[in-house]
């Protein structure tokens, strides 16, 4: 099966509230999906969101570097060099993460259409029904317990807290929640760099002091603070997770040798892609370390992608933060892989089990 063409074009799905974080403010999900045609017919799909506050991709950034560098390398070339395709992907330019994860998730597709497999079966595991978090934005305590409360209600038995604003007003945020929340649902704090070391120490003894045991916190410090993630580590009890720190394998492997964090959270858009974040995983698992895997807000097609990864790796990806379908009102795909709010079942069709990309 010879990559013939790839084409352009974009997923974008409104949502139920906008999504709100220390980093930035998102009103929809819009992202850039790559179709990579084949001479037999068949097509993979992989799409990518902008995360510039984050990645440093932009949409202008993931269309120039896919069309100029990335799409040219793989035209005229055979699905079963898998291996040789994703070195070449990887290797074409500096950086551009997204843009490079778009078109992995599309070979990966492909790939595993040309076995007529799931992709998670594919890459050694099985579908699976996969629990996610919901994620609550930052806003005012009141509008976040609202989002809270609604979240409960359609069965979701984790909430990922965004924090980020002072600390005396995140206090304020958790210990709201918490005195409605109670017994009802695990909070997960993720503050996405906002506070310094001391900060952080600051507020979780004060949560733990009150009686208030989030799951962990998520990258309380800048993704740089490497020292200050290990401080926090050896000044709380809370575990303590990393995200922004950890796009590579070099970044992942001064974390564990400096014993900074507890929990690890991957995402196919830090890593370029499936492949670099089942070997982040697989380093994960050397170190007795457990992961999460997240995602961006971006749309179901990634999410389904990242799924698929944790199906495959269930026994070193352990958490699930794959809520961004069900920050959604309508997905602006269709998918063989089935969100039922808390719930993702993995697709047991070839693939990643697309079936149509809507009108954007
Ligand atoms: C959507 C997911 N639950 C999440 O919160 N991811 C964020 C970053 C998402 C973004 O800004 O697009 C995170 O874990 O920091
Ligand atoms: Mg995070």
């Amino acid at each position: 099966m010879i990559i013939t063409a790839c084409h352009l074009t974009r997923i974008r799905a409104p949502l139920i509230t906008p999504f709100k974080t220390a980093l930035r403010t998102v009103q929809q999900v819009d992202d850039i999906a790559v179709i990579l045609d084949t001479d037999v017919g068949i097509q993979g799909y992989g799409s990518a969101p902008a995360t510039a506050a984050i990645t440093g991709d932009t949409h202008g950034s993931i269309v120039a570097a896919i069309t100029e560098h990335l799409a040219p390398r793989l035209i005229g070339r055979s699905i079963a060099c898998l291996h040789e395709l994703l070195q070449a992907n990887d290797a074409a330019i500096a950086h551009n993460n997204n843009a490079k994860a778009a078109i992995d998730m599309a070979l990966h597709d492909l790939w595993a259409t040309f076995l007529a497999q799931p992709l998670c079966v594919a890459l050694g595991g099985q579908p699976s029904v996969l629990e996610t978090n919901l994620t609550i934005s930052l806003n005012a305590p009141d509008a976040m317990l609202a989002d809270a409360a609604a979240a409960v209600a359609r069965g979701f038995r984790a909430l990922k807290i965004k924090l980020g604003g002072d600390p005396a007003s995140d206090l304020a945020r958790v210990r709201h929640l918490h005195a409605h929340l109670d017994g009802q649902v695990e909070l997960r704090l993720d503050a996405n760099q906002a506070w310094n070391a001391r900060q952080t120490v600051q507020i979780l003894r004060a949560l733990e002091q009150d009686g208030i045991q989030p799951a962990w916190i998520e990258q309380p410090v800048p993704a740089a603070d490497i020292a200050g993630l290990r401080h926090i580590r050896e000044h709380v009890a809370t575990p303590v997770m990393v995200d922004e720190s950890v796009f590579d394998l070099r970044q992942l492997l001064r974390v564990l040798e400096l014993q900074a964090a507890d929990l690890v959270n991957l995402k196919l858009m830090k890593a370029g892609g499936i492949r670099n974040t089942l070997m982040l995983a697989d380093l994960c698992r050397q170190f007795g370390v457990p992961c999460q895997i997240g995602c961006m807000l971006e749309s179901a097609l990634g999410v389904s992608a990242a799924a698929h990864v944790a199906a495959a790796r269930r026994d070193v990806i352990r958490f699930i933060d794959l809520d961004a379908a069900a920050l959604c009102l309508e997905p602006g795909i269709v998918l063989d892989t089935r969100f039922e709010h808390a719930l993702i079942h993995v697709n047991h069709t070839p693939g990643l089990g697309v079936r149509e990309l809507l009108e954007p």
